[in-house]
């Protein structure tokens, strides 16, 4: 399982110039969650804060009991291992084959032989569908291509914790999506903590179990995806709805007059959208277990929105067992008469704990559209069946 990653009243500044302050968040192990904020708000000095590359002035970001901001050198060669980190560009070596580039983290950080690390590099390559393009040079490759090239380069190791920065930038609608659906089936294969970050909104709807957003300096708020997904601050209303009237200006945040706010709270919050379900073949998300009694215990603290929202995810075997009653109409569950909220004290039973884990089903989630193949000039879809199995229903 991946491990958890604590950070705590973290500070970061560019000389005068103050990135973001105070940030305190909890990146649940195994869980995916994903990191919002506009253009210039540091999220990449966030990732790489928390692998050690970037030292903040202030707090903490603990992994195993180690604070990477203070240990040792040797401490943190050693927590970096545990971490696989997929830059925007793929960052390969522009001189260096596929594979070469793959196998670069294994001859540098082990004293495997090459017939193991030709294994692993082979291994890697097919999960993200790049078996039989070994040979091409980054340069000869699509955008696409290279990212999962890197993505291939961060596995290799078998992070326990993966930063992917903005997966999507530069990718179409489609491939984005691709690379979603690759992500979350990584997740449910290696169960890693990921941090993601994104512009993108679909991605932001989709994929994560967390959100959370950067803004003016600080961090709006963290938490599980209803949250943010429900919230009506006007950030994030914007943000969501992607539009040009709002706080978020061009170039510097911008005051925001009360004709331009009164246009954003007439603006409703988008539907939630289903989160995206691990492809046929693969095994569940251990997380999504994990982060339901996880959530279900903070749901008191929750808006009622977000409380509404998580209560829809629950089937009927779970509303029972986590202790909510029925709508007075019987159906499960149901938005215009909300279910009730059991007392906190009830959130969840200490029943739950005891009871056998077959029983806590993950919630159904409705199916992505079936994906194409990733990239034209590459074998992907035998490469890809190969790693992930069958479909369902195929004999
Ligand atoms: N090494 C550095 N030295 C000085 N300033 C830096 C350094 N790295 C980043 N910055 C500054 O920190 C700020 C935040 O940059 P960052 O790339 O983290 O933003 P971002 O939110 O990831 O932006 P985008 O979404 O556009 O990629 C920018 O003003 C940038 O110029």
């Amino acid at each position: 399982m991946g491990v958890e990653v604590v950070v705590d009243g973290l500070s970061k500044s560019f000389g005068a110039q103050t990135i973001w302050r105070d940030v305190t968040l909890t990146l649940p192990p195994g869980e995916i969650s994903v990191l919002l904020g506009p253009s210039g708000t540091g999220k990449s000095v966030f990732l790489k804060s928390l692998v050690g590359l970037l030292k903040p002035e202030q707090g903490k970001v603990v992994i195993n009991g180690t604070d990477i901001c203070t240990c040792s050198e040797r401490e943190l060669y050693e927590i970096r291992k545990m971490f696989g980190v997929l830059f925007q560009d793929g960052a390969l070596f522009g001189s260096m084959n596929l594979y070469d580039n793959i196998a670069f983290p294994l001859r540098e950080h082990t004293r495997k032989g090459e017939t193991e690390i030709r294994d692993l590099v082979l291994e890697k390559m097919e999960m993200v569908g790049l078996l039989g393009a070994e040979e091409k040079l980054p340069g000869e490759i699509s955008g696409g291509m290279r990212k999962r090239a890197g993505l291939a380069r961060a596995l290799v190791l078998d992070p326990e914790i993966i930063l992917v920065d903005e997966p999507d930038s530069g990718l179409d609608p489609v491939r984005t999506v691709l690379l979603n659906q690759l992500i979350v089936d990584l997740n449910a294969q290696i169960d890693a903590t990921i941090l993601i970050v994104t512009h993108d909104i679909n991605t932001a709807r989709t994929v994560p179990d967390n959100i959370g957003m950067l803004y003016r300096r600080n961090l709006v708020m963290f938490g599980p995806r209803e949250v943010l997904l429900t919230s009506a601050e006007p950030v994030v209303v914007q943000f969501l709805n992607g539009r040009a009237d709002g706080p978020i200006g061009m170039s510097e945040e911008k005051d925001i007059g009360p004709s331009e706010l009164a246009r954003l709270s007439e603006l409703a919050v988008p539907p939630m959208m289903a989160q995206l379900e691990v492809s046929p073949g693969m095994p569940e998300r251990t997380a999504v277990r994990r982060r339901k009694d996880r959530v279900l215990r903070q749901l008191r603290t929750l808006n009622p929105s977000a409380q509404q929202e998580i209560i829809k995810t629950l089937t009927p075997d779970e509303l029972a067992l986590y202790g909510f009653s029925a709508p007075a109409t019987g159906a499960w569950p149901q938005q215009a008469e909300p279910v009730q909220v059991p007392a906190a004290d009830r959130l969840p039973p200490a029943a739950v704990a005891d009871v056998p884990p077959q029983q806590v089903r993950p919630t159904p989630h409705p199916r992505q559209p079936e994906a194409t193949s990733w990239d034209a000039e590459e074998p992907a879809e035998s490469s890809r069946r190969r790693w992930f199995g069958r479909k369902r229903g195929e004999s």
